[in-house]
């Protein structure tokens, strides 16, 4: 079950200018800043209500957010849902026919174990599983 609307991530050119703009625009500052060396992204996350806003930016050209914005403006990247068990929710998915662009579980920001679909598999919009490490039985 995907059980919640856990983020939506935003890919920017300049982190500190999109934190100060969005710290102005919620009225309140990122409750954490995280560099996902795996990602090659720097991450900013924001707390609204009950999800939040993660701001990204590419640290290499490698990444995906740097690819993204080579091709695309600056704007919603991905949205992230929250889920119990995110094993069996990639096997669900995997077996509704679903693309799935990790195979295993793999380490996010925000101590998540995480899974991306692939956008042709959801109506064009990148969509990113979530599950909180502390509740991962032991991956
Ligand atoms: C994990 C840390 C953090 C967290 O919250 O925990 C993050 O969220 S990190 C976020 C950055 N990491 C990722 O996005 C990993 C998953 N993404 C990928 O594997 C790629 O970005 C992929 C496969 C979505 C796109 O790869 P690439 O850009 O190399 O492929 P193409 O340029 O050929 O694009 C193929 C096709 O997809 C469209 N596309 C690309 N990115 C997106 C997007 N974010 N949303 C919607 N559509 C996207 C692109 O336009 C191409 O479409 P086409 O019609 O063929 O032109
Ligand atoms: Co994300």
């Amino acid at each position: 079950m995907l059980t919640n609307l856990e983020h939506l991530g935003l890919a920017v050119h300049d982190l500190a200018a999109a934190t100060a703009l969005y710290t102005t625009l919620l009225g309140t500052p990122p409750y954490k800043q995280e560099h996902v060396a795996s990602e090659a992204v720097d991450t900013v996350f924001f707390r609204v209500g009950g999800s939040k806003i993660e701001l990204l930016a590419g640290t290499s050209p490698e990444s995906a957010i740097t690819k993204f914005l080579a091709r695309k403006p600056e704007g919603i990247h991905h949205v992230a849902f929250e889920v119990d068990d995110i094993r069996a929710e990639m096997a669900r998915l995997k077996e509704e026919g679903f693309v799935l662009l990790n195979e295993e579980p793999k380490p996010g920001a925000d101590n998540k174990l995480v899974c991306f679909v692939h956008p042709k598999s959801a109506v064009g919009v990148l969509v990113e599983l979530c599950q909180t490490i502390d509740s991962a039985d032991g991956d």
